[in-house]
């Protein structure tokens, strides 16, 4: 069975489409699907991060909308007010969570697609809600097969270039060990996942031989999701606490072919925002000789931020760092929402950045949907990739900037 976040069913005849997440505030210990009927039910879910991960928060926002739309009376307005309220409401889901970009490059590309539908003479409210439903229920599909793509760019990647894959194509008997970082899987995407993509791939063409996930301080994505799926999916794996990654990389040696990991937002120089604790793995892979990648597809790459001090980087709750959180057994057994118990001494000051930011320097290649970029002369080129674009992501790509 394939692990899912995001559960869409598009209009019918019998009724409004329907859009279900996986409660991710709840695994693994409970698996519960929630609905989402309206922008602020997504708003909600997103800051909560019942649904997190930077492909799964744009997709989740781009279809409450979708299903706000055939539940209320949109359609029967006229053009231009349906595109003005798709717009006003787009702009209020952007506003839940800030270092994704994949989140703001959604609301543009769907902010021009109503735009255009709007502005042909014999628009009406309808073919513009339309429109706009099409270009949402679009990206749950691309955001599938293009996860898929990047594995397997990938999986390629990493036999030819490191010693570990060469050995391993040449059948000998080498271990081939990926370490990643917070969660990147199927519960961040609408499906297969990105830097957990690479390892699904190399899993799949029999080259991966062992998988480390790191906990994720303090919101424990790698050992509640990640630590998950590779369960789930029967991947031999280890989970590690991030301050055993250094001893990890000494202990493996070149067993450790790369570390993998996804990201929030590529800034055009190749800079990446990506889970706290990301920068300290690169520094780590460059100490130890291991190769350091990002996986993400180009709606992640933000070529109007030049470099990763113009990220604005989220920073969330004190009490994520101070209490931890586990479920709660109710007296017939049952499982009830998860409680939280402190860790921290009352009254410590905590700084809680939810995302930190690798200098492109550290950062070996970004594995893509259609490739993998390396630098040239030390430094990322981004631009070819969009080239091949479709039209309605070019239109949105250059107005996609740094911040909210
Ligand atoms: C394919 S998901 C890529 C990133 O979004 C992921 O690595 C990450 O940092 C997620 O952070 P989160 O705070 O859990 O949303």
């Amino acid at each position: 069975m394939v692990l899912q976040a995001i559960k869409y069913t598009p209009a019918s005849s019998a009724g409004a489409a329907t859009l279900n997440i996986l409660d991710q505030l709840l695994l693994p210990h409970q698996s519960l699907y929630i609905p989402i009927s309206s922008c602020e039910d997504a708003f909600d879910a997103i800051k909560q991060m019942k649904v997190r991960g930077a492909p799964a928060i744009a997709i989740v926002a781009a279809l409450a909308l979708a299903v706000e739309c055939t539940r209320t009376n949109i359609s029967s307005r006229s053009a231009a007010e349906a595109r003005d309220q798709i717009i006003e409401r787009l702009g209020y889901v952007k506003k839940s969570r800030p270092t994704a970009v994949n989140l703001s490059d959604a609301v543009n590309k769907l902010s021009n697609v109503v735009t255009k539908a709007a502005s042909s003479d014999v628009a009406d409210g309808q073919a513009v809600v339309h429109k706009y439903i099409a270009a949402a229920e679009r990206m749950l599909i691309d955001d599938v097969s293009d996860n898929k793509a990047i594995g397997a760019h990938g999986a390629k990647w990493i036999a030819e270039h490191t010693a570990a894959g060469q050995s391993k194509t040449r059948n000998a008997a080498q271990e081939l060990k990926i370490l990643t970082h917070c969660n990147t899987g199927s519960l961040a995407t609408a499906g297969y996942g990105t830097a957990l993509g690479v390892i699904r791939s190399l899993r799949e063409a029999g080259l991966l031989t062992h998988a480390f996930c790191s906990e994720t301080r303090p919101y424990n994505q790698g050992s509640r999701l990640t630590a998950y799926e590779l369960v789930h999916d029967q991947i031999p794996a280890t989970l590690v606490t991030d301050s055993m990654a250094a001893s990890l990389l000494a202990r493996e040696g070149t067993n450790v072919a790369a570390i993998v990991v996804g990201a929030d937002r590529v800034a055009a120089n190749g800079d990446t925002a990506n889970k706290i604790g990301t920068y300290s793995l690169a520094v780590l892979a460059r100490h130890h000789g291991v190769k350091f990648l990002v996986a993400a597809p180009r709606t992640t790459i933000d070529l109007g931020t030049p470099s990763g001090e113009a990220i604005v980087i989220e920073e969330r709750d004190q009490q994520e760092v101070t209490r931890i959180k586990g479920p709660q057994i109710g007296s017939n057994g049952d499982l009830r929402e998860p409680a939280t118990i402190s860790t921290a001494a009352m009254g410590i000051n905590v700084w809680n950045p939810a995302f930190d930011v690798t200098p492109a320097d550290l950062i070996d290649g970004v594995i893509t949907e259609v490739g993998v970029v390396e630098k040239q002369n030390g430094v990322f080129n981004f631009e070819p990739l969009f080239a091949s674009m479709t039209e309605t992501h070019r239109e949105s790509h250059p107005s996609t900037v740094g911040g909210m």
